[in-house]
């Protein structure tokens, strides 16, 4: 069996890592955006820091996409947990301004950002844990269950989930996947059908998140997760992530086009132009 699975879905990005030597990094890279501190050689954490809300436009999936591209290249790095440094919100998904009167031509570059982005983790060989500091909607939520393991504040306010319905939006097959994959078939159609929103204990038991811990224990927990992962061997844990996940990766890998087009043509339909004309003004009315 092939182990060399990053680089099978990304070939360009195996050209650059033949062609460009790896270079040791400084200890911690800090953009206005996000936060990368490395705690040790095996594991940093990325701290996403975007107010309010973490919203995904195209300049910062295109961001983070390069901090994902960089992780992969550092062979010494076994694990990333991932978290947000905004109050109360991990991520609210896509930036609804990207959607709303937009052009079709940008809004194809985000759909592919969001691509990249879910490809790049969904398929990464390193071990993901999810901090889940606050609020994690949408593309957030489909972020937080692409990681290998989530632990989540313990606040009832706290919300995950979901509600693409409500906005007369299919969730595009590999956002549905991946929810089968987390919590199975049953629980996802209810979930997806009925735009369910989850507190942490809801979550929990439906095994849409692993842990609940006081918001104070939520990075030490998460990093003790991670000593213990990076013990087990790298190569038979690695084999056994993309043995785990390439049947599903493909699915997208192999159908991007198809996902673009669908995703633009619904997007532009007036009745969903509508709505998140609606959606955005029942936001900002808070
Ligand atoms: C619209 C499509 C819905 C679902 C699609 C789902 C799945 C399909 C998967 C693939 C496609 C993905 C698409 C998406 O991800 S679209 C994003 C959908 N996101 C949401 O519906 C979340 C909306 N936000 C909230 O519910 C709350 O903001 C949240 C996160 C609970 C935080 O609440 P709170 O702390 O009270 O903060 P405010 O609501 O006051 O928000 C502060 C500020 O941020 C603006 N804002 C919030 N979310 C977004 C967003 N996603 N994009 C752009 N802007 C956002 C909000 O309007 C406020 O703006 P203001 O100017 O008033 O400060």
């Amino acid at each position: 069996m092939s182990i060399n699975f990053y680089s099978k879905f990304f070939p360009l990005i195996k050209k650059g890592v033949a062609s460009v030597p790896f270079q040791l990094r400084p200890l911690s890279t800090r953009t206005d955006l996000f936060n990368v501190e490395n705690k040790s050689e095996e594991y940093a954490i990325f701290r996403l820091n975007k107010p309010p809300v973490n919203s995904l436009n195209l300049e910062y999936l295109n961001l983070l996409n390069n901090q994902l591209d960089e992780f992969e290249r550092n062979p010494k790095l076994k694990g990333i947990i991932l978290t947000s440094d905004v109050k109360s919100t991990f991520s609210a998904g896509v930036d609804i301004l990207e959607m709303y009167k937009c052009e079709p031509k940008r809004l194809e570059a985000v759909w592919r950002a969001v691509q990249d982005f879910w490809i790049k983790l969904y398929g990464s060989k390193k071990i993901y844990i999810a901090a889940l500091n606050g609020h994690v909607l949408a593309l957030g939520c489909a972020i937080a269950m692409s990681c290998d393991y989530r632990i989540m504040v313990d606040n009832d306010k706290t919300k995950i989930g979901i509600t693409a319905v409500l906005l007369g939006i299919n969730a595009p097959s590999w956002v549905k996947n991946t929810m089968i994959n987390t919590i199975g078939f049953r629980e996802t159609e209810k979930s997806l059908k009925f735009a369910k929103i989850y507190n942490p204990h809801q979550a929990l038991k439906l095994g849409l998140i692993d842990e609940i811990v006081s918001s104070d224990k939520l990075l030490s927990r998460s990093e003790e997760v991670m000593k213990t992962w990076c013990k087990i061997p790298t190569l038979a844990r690695e084999m056994t992530k993309e043995s785990m996940r390439s049947e599903t990766l493909g699915k997208l890998v192999n159908n991007r086009e198809v996902d673009v087009q669908e995703f633009i043509t619904s997007t532009m339909d007036p009745h969903l132009q509508d709505n998140l004309g609606k959606y955005l003004a029942s936001l900002k009315k808070k």
